[in-house]
């Protein structure tokens, strides 16, 4: 701060300080002005000159009595003269000062000779009798010294005057230099008045400002505690982030949700801002920090989210910043943090139900597709091939039908447990559904061969690991898988195409007796490509009216018709006459198998209604009912309404359903067989024994009639074990009450063999090939 404007600060005092000291300085010149003309004062000077007048008229009256006592003396003259002779020593005797103070000649000269005669009249008078003549030279003598006095006195008068024109011109100085002090003290006073005015105007603003400032704070206090009282009680935290160019951070301000989301308290991060990327999770931090930089770099907001380990609980929490550049060089980030675990969790939560399976806890058909598709590319990028395990379990359904839904769950998981050891971390394990796994193997040989070794030999492994015993509900049991790879290593191929190699490959192994592994070959591929040409085909000639019915006759022991098989063929514009094994499963993949399904059952119903009673009987048509069709939520409703429109009675139709369709969903199958079966309507188990053959669905289901599969019938008279379950299955139906039919009867023998053992009914090329309804010739009697 400059000399001049420390001064322009103090200007109040020292104009105060110099007012005092005019103040005194003038006090003490007036003080001697005014002793000096009090010492010159002219009432001294008239003071001496009255003095000397009334010395002179007591000089006249001793002066007077002398004469008076010259002339006679009597006692009372006496007495006057003594009396005025007192007076006069007395009245010298107070005027001797006066004498003195008087600077003029002569003065002591008078003052001593008067004193002398004064003391000579004294010494006369002290004479009883004085004499007339000293009497009157001492009149004489007072005469001349009156003259004398009176003579002095003029010249004292003279001098009272000369000293009261001095004084006079004192005074006219003395009022002068007054005057001029109270104009200056004046002017200083109106100066120091006017300065207290301002002053005091100066000190009511600031009062008034300190008043504004202090109701500021208050207010400022207030709207900092309120502030703070929201921030404290909001959820997460708010703060102001600052960090200097030396690295050195710190967090100015931080509500108190921070000790709850970092167990850090407000006043450590204000000191240290370290203390936050502390509490971290190390793996987030360096992230954090990284976009920290980028909003330094470019002073745009960032928001991140990252873990927290706060004892020993792990949560996710989100800051968001806005940096600005302070004048102090640092950068301050205004921004909040809060709590996003629940956020994340169900984030997680909803990733994971949509990516894994929720049994099982592996990668589902979507996560499996994705990661295909990656490993694809990857496969093109890295030249290395991979391959994609189809892994079905075998009679999975019978377990799960058997013992109940939780044991197949519980094989699931123990299935699942074991694939996940069975590969490395990197592949895949995913489940496509039911007891459907995939398993996608990455990084194998850039070679085929080398690749589809490696496969094979973790193929084996599984097979082998999927062999082993389980214990589900404290029951062992014995499983196998069907496994089906297909190599991969060309980003051309599609993702839903290389799965569905790994499924047909399946398909083969289960064909090629199960629990055994193949490998996708081309010709597979060949046949993929001719399925959909046929399918299309299969589509045109529904719609064209290709496919027609043949009938296969039925005959019960004693040689007498009871009914017919339906069997659909489809004739072909250039292949002929197409068997059913040809396009039947193709259908049912697809879904043709419903309007065809639906096709075969008016028209076997409407064809059966044209035929007549055979020996008085009306006769039976047995259709062949597929699982899709058998499933369709309408089944039942389509079958009473083809009887109705076809006018046979509903006991005359017979559904042959196959064992595999009899599992899945059990209680399902029991309602609808029985409604149908409630309006009369039979049913009869296709194919018996080549399948599950479990008694204790057999048992639940409303059937009416078992059929021995034409695989035991043929080898009945040749194989024991065949011959065997042909008996057990007689013996099964009997003991259950269901008639008992056997189809692929080609022989006499079998035939004998078959009656011997109690078969009711028969079918096969010993009776009549199957042919158009036409052609069929229903003879009455086996004989
Ligand atoms: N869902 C539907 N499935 C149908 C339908 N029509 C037929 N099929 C299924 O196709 C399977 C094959 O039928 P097909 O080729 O017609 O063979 C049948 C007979 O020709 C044959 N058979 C009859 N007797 C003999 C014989 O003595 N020897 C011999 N080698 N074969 C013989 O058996 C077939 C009849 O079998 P099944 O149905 O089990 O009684 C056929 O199995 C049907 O499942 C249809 O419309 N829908």
């Amino acid at each position: 701060m400059s000399m001049a404007t420390r001064l322009w600060r103090r200007r109040f005092k020292l104009l105060t300080g110099l007012v005092l000291v005019l103040v005194a300085a003038s006090v003490v010149h007036l003080w001697t002005k005014v002793s000096r003309i009090e010492n010159a004062l002219p009432l001294d000077a008239l003071h001496k000159e009255r003095s000397f007048a009334v010395l002179l008229e007591e000089v006249g009256r001793l002066e007077t009595e002398l004469r008076l006592g010259a002339l006679e003396i009597d006692a009372a003259r006496r007495e006057r003269l003594a009396f005025a002779l007192d007076l006069l020593i007395l009245r010298q005797r107070d005027n001797r000062d006066l004498y003195a103070g008087l600077q003029l000649p002569g003065v002591a000269e008078l003052h001593r000779d008067l004193g002398a005669a004064l003391a000579g009249v004294d010494e006369t008078l002290r004479d009883p009798q004085p004499d007339a003549a000293s009497l009157a030279a001492w009149a004489e003598r007072f005469g001349a010294l009156r003259e004398r006095l009176r003579a002095l006195n003029g010249r004292v008068f003279e001098a009272s005057i000369g000293q009261a024109v001095t004084q006079r011109a004192d005074l006219d100085r003395l009022r002068n230099t007054v005057s001029a002090m109270i104009v200056m003290l004046g002017g200083l006073g109106m100066a120091l008045g006017v300065l207290l005015v301002r002053q005091q105007r100066n000190i009511r603003e600031l009062e008034k400002r300190d008043l504004a400032l202090q109701a500021a704070e208050v207010a400022q206090r207030e709207l900092r505690e309120r502030l703070e009282r929201i921030t404290d009680n909001m959820p997460g935290v708010i703060f102001q982030y600052r960090e200097w160019p030396d690295g050195h951070s710190c967090f100015p301000y931080a509500s108190q949700g921070l000790r709850e989301l970092f167990g850090v308290s407000p006043e450590a991060a204000a000191a240290d801002g370290g203390v936050i990327f502390s509490a971290m999770h190390p793996e987030d931090r360096p992230r954090v920090i990284e976009l920290l930089r980028e909003s330094a770099r470019d002073m745009q907001p960032r928001q991140v989210e990252y873990r927290v380990i706060l004892d020993g609980v792990e949560s996710w929490l989100s800051s968001h910043g806005t940096p600005r550049r302070e004048a102090d060089g640092s950068l301050l980030w205004h921004g909040y943090t809060h709590d996003v675990t629940r956020r994340r969790l169900a984030e997680d939560e909803i990733k994971h139900l949509a990516f894994y399976d929720s049994l099982t806890g592996l990668p589902n058909r979507r996560l499996l597709m994705d990661r295909l598709r990656h490993a694809l590319a990857l496969c093109a990028r890295t030249g290395a091939q991979g391959a994609l395990l189809f892994i079905d379990l075998d009679n999975f359904k019978t377990l799960n039908d058997t013992r109940g839904h939780d044991c197949g769950d519980t094989l699931l998981r123990l299935v699942a447990d074991r694939l996940r050891q069975s590969v490395r971390l990197d592949d895949t394990v995913a489940r496509l559904g039911g007891d459907e796994f995939v398993i996608m193997l990455e990084g194998l040989g850039a070679r085929p061969e080398e690749a589809a070794t490696q496969a094979e030999q973790i193929g084996e492994k599984i097979l082998a690991l999927l062999n082993l015993p389980y214990m589900v509900d404290g029951q062992e049991y014995h499983g196998t898988p069907s496994i089906g790879v297909a190599l991969f290593g060309d980003r051309e191929t599609r993702v839903e195409d290389l799965l569905k190699r790994a499924d047909l490959a399946m398909y083969q192994a289960k064909g090629a007796g199960r629990n055994t592994l193949r490998f996708f070959d081309p010709a597979m591929q060949t046949l993929v490509a001719a399925n959909s040409a046929l399918e299309a085909e299969m589509r045109q000639g529904l719609r064209q009216g290709e496919f027609i019915l043949h009938y296969q006759p039925q005959f019960d022991a004693g040689g007498a018709l009871i009914g017919m098989e339906a069997l659909v063929r489809w004739q072909h514009p250039q292949r002929g006459l197409v068997p059913p094994g040809e396009f039947i499963a193709l259908a049912e993949s697809t879904g043709l198998i419903l309007p065809l399904g639906q096709w075969v059952l008016e028209t076997a119903c409407a064809e059966l209604a044209a035929c007549k009673p055979v020996c008085g009987r009306p006769l039976g048509v047995a259709v062949n009912v597929s699982a899709r069709q058998f499933r369709h939520p309408d089944f039942v409703e389509a079958v009473l309404g083809v009887i109705e429109r076809s006018g046979i009675e509903a006991a005359q139709l017979k559904i042959e359903l196959t064992e595999s369709l009899l599992l899945e969903d059990v209680e399902e199958t029991v309602e609808r067989i029985g409604r149908l079966k409630a309006h009369g309507v039979g049913f009869s188990l296709d194919d018996f024994g080549t399948g599950y053959s479990s008694l204790s669905y057999l048992k639940r289901l409303p059937l009416d009639q078992i059929k021995i599969d034409r695989s035991f019938v043929r080898d009945v008279l040749s194989d024991a074990n065949d011959a065997a379950i042909a008996r057990t299955v007689i013996a099964l139906g009997q003991t259950l009450g269901l008639h008992v039919i056997a189809e692929g009867v080609e022989t006499e023998a079998q035939r004998d063999f078959l009656i011997e053992h109690g078969c009711d009914a028969f079918q096969g090329y010993l009776f009549g090939r199957p042919a158009p309804i036409g052609e069929l010739r229903c003879l009455g009697t086996l004989h």
